[in-house]
């Protein structure tokens, strides 16, 4: 039966647990919060948490592998579900253990979860950024912390039914629960701004990072435009010139060299006829070696920079090619076609630009840390930045690929390092690309989750310092008063040096009432009690004294009597002591009452008692009424013969009284038994009782009024 019960509880939580699950998995997969790049925050553990704190640790860890599925599946990672079921078998402890939820987070993420994220994406996603891990550990860690403030201020949100009463907290303490939700509130909102501006910060960081490598580009392309342009120009004015004046060979020849010298950027120039014949060269070491060679080697009818101009007659680009003849640098040609007034093509004038010459773009961009890549149409390499190590003339092509870290530029990875461009096309059909390292960006990204960690650590111990402040401001008072009202201590009349607030001086002044009144309660108990006890002690007194002493006559009782005298008995006994017991008895007792009344009886009584009592007045005398109208006499020390005559004294007097009665008088007579012990005191009580009794009866039967004495 038991375990029936117990099964059925757990198929509820299990069942419970699935359902927070799936419902942490629904957000997982389509509920993304996109951040930095491709990184983006998930918040379905949002779920696995409420499920922990609400339905307990086993229903928790089915809520987190259905809620971490989506994930592992995505990534074929199963490391995710060892992460998620020991993030919640840690928190189940630390929350046991009365830790706050914020905290038992923070404390996971520094002791396993940025340590097993690190692992993880070292040895598994092999990220060799040490920048971008760090992001990616900051990242984790920060969603970590997000999900659990989320919680933490949804918590009192959450119905109390919703708990399950296997989980039920123990009653936090005040001061710990006011803690909590300062914490909490402060925590989130602080998180989430953080997020918000480090992320608009990063957001700037590639925005900036885009414009710079966009304004290298324009840069690079304009400079190489002008650059090309410059030495057009400088073709176009040789043109000129070389139509102007009708030169000899060696003229023009030196012409040409002059011109070559004033612009270097020319590796190599050349004149050349209508018919592709090279008439001029410059350098002269290099033209000198093609001088004598025969016509057909110098021809450059089937070369484009001679075709197009001559086609076309306009000036020409080429792309890049190796320099034939005069050299075999990589070169790239301009050219102009020499026209005459009437545009009848007479010929080129060429120069082969220098592609060495190139590093001056980059030298003249100042503050320049990028790397450049200049492609001609072909695709082929006319220049790049020495870092890259590419040669000229190699064909390149650019190939992105899926970037990791940002979701705003293009990224391509080149000899195993991955660069962060920006391309744009010349008028001459050449590919200008502008790379960056994508430290820049990470570095950034790495500094801005820095900075909002150092925020939130601040925020933490901020919060930390001025929450438990503030939790002990509106506490402290409180348990002072309880303190001081428990302790009956007297309540102060302000409730504490804390500042205080309305309502707990509301409470205190309701506790110093309520304190006033049960010290005033508790005072009249306790004179109801003294009171009281007086009483009882008196009345104990007068029931002590009632059990002995005889209600009529006032003397002791049979029971007052045998109490004092007991102990001197057998005193006087040891000590051989005289000692005498007598038995004294009202004669025709009954006829006095009929006569005259049980009130008058009475009356005699009292005044025997009375008689007695003045009679034997020693303090070794005892006298009591033993029953009805029967007294008896204890006396010790002197000696027996002064007993009995004390008795018989006393029967005299007894004799010689008057009772009144109904206007006459009573006269009464006792009879005595003694018995006196002198000599042998070897007797029992009872028996010297006894004793005296059958002595009183010898008296009566003698004729009554008398006295019988015996000794031993
Ligand atoms: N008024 C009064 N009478 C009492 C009291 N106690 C006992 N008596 C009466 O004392 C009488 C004793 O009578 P008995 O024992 O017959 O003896 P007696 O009449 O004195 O005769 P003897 O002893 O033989 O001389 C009874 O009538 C009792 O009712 C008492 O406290 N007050």
């Amino acid at each position: 039966m038991k375990q029936a019960v117990s099964k059925t509880i757990s198929e509820k939580a299990l069942l419970l647990g699935g359902v927070y699950g799936i419902l942490g998995l629904i957000t997982n997969l389509w509920f993304i919060i996109p951040l930095y790049g491709n990184l983006s925050l998930h918040l379905g553990e949002v779920f696995v948490i409420s499920c922990l704190i609400t339905r307990g640790l086993y229903p928790a860890i089915l809520a987190s592998i259905i809620t971490t599925a989506g994930l592992v599946y995505e990534t074929g990672n199963y490391v995710f579900f060892i992460s998620a079921i020991l993030e919640i078998i840690i928190l189940n402890t630390l929350l046991r253990k009365g830790v706050l939820l914020l905290l038992a987070d923070a404390v996971f993420w520094v002791m396993l979860g940025i340590p097993i994220t690190y692992l993880t994406i070292k040895y598994i996603y092999d990220v060799t950024s040490v920048d971008f891990m760090q992001v990616i550990l900051l990242k984790q860690a920060v969603n970590g912390v997000l999900i659990v403030s989320i919680v933490a201020l949804l918590k009192p949100f959450i119905p109390l039914r919703w708990f399950s009463a296997a989980v039920e907290p123990e009653v936090p303490k005040l001061s710990d629960r006011v803690f909590e939700l300062s914490l909490n509130s402060i925590s989130l909102p602080a998180l989430i701004i953080s997020l918000f501006l480090s992320d608009s910060a990063a957001d700037n960081t590639e925005k900036q990072m885009e414009n710079v490598l966009k304004t290298r580009t324009e840069y690079y392309i304009s400079y190489l435009t002008n650059y090309v342009d410059y030495h057009l120009k400088s073709l176009r004015s040789l043109e000129a010139v070389v139509l102007e004046d009708d030169f000899t060979d060696d003229e023009r020849d030196v012409l040409l060299n002059k011109w070559n010298k004033i612009y270097s950027g020319f590796i190599t120039m050349l004149i050349a006829n209508q018919s592709g014949l090279i008439i001029s060269g410059s350098p002269a070491e290099f033209y000198n070696n093609i001088k004598s060679a025969p016509e057909e080697k110098r021809r450059i009818v089937d070369r484009d920079y001679f075709k197009v101009p001559k086609a076309e007659l306009r000036g020409y680009v080429s792309e890049v090619f190796r320099g034939r003849g005069f050299g075999d640098d990589p070169i790239v040609a301009i050219s102009v076609p020499i026209l005459d007034e009437n545009k009848k093509f007479l010929g080129i004038v060429e120069g082969s630009l220098n592609i060495p010459k190139f590093e001056n773009i980059e030298e003249s961009m100042p503050d320049s840390d990028g790397h450049i890549i200049i492609k001609d149409q072909n695709k082929n390499i006319i220049y790049s930045s020495p870092e890259l190590d590419l040669n000229a003339l190699d064909h390149f092509e650019i190939v992105d690929i899926t970037p990791t870290f940002t979701n705003r530029m293009p990224i391509f990875e080149l000899k195993g390092e991955q660069y962060l461009y920006h391309a744009d096309t010349t008028d001459y059909g050449w590919r200008v690309v502008a790379l960056a390292e994508p430290s820049i960006l990470i570095g950034s990204y790495g500094h801005n989750f820095l900075r909002l960690t150092i925020i939130l650590l601040f925020i933490a111990v901020l919060s930390l310092a001025v929450t438990r402040r503030f939790s002990k401001q509106i506490t402290k008072p409180l348990e002072n008063l309880v303190r001081n009202f428990a302790a009956h201590r007297p309540i102060q009349d302000s409730a504490s040096n804390i500042q205080t607030s309305l309502e707990i001086e509301s409470v205190r002044e309701q506790l110093k009432e309520a304190q006033y009144l049960t010290l005033e309660y508790q005072e009249s108990l306790k004179r109801e009690v003294e009171i009281k006890t007086a009483e009882l002690m008196k009345m104990n007194d007068q029931l002590k004294k009632m059990s002995i002493e005889d209600d009529l006559t006032k003397i002791f009782n049979r029971r007052g009597f045998e109490k004092s005298v007991y102990e001197i008995f057998k005193l006087s006994c040891r000590n051989k002591t005289p000692i005498t017991f007598a038995i004294l008895d009202v004669d025709h007792f009954k006829a006095v009452n009929d006569t005259w009344g049980h009130t008058v009886g009475d009356d005699c009584l009292v005044m025997i008692a009375k008689e007695l009592k003045e009679h034997f007045q020693r303090e070794t005398d005892f006298v009591a009424r033993y029953g009805g109208e029967e007294f008896v006499v204890f006396l010790s020390g002197g000696n027996i013969d002064k007993h009995c005559r004390m008795l018989e004294e006393f029967r005299k007097k007894i004799a010689g009284q008057k009772v009144p009665a109904n206007g006459n008088f009573v006269k009464l007579t006792i009879s005595i038994g003694v018995y006196s012990l002198e000599n042998d005191f070897n007797i029992g009580y009872h028996h010297l009782v006894s004793k005296a009794d059958e002595l009183l009866y010898q008296s009566k039967n003698n004729g009554r009024n008398r006295i019988t004495c015996d000794s031993q």
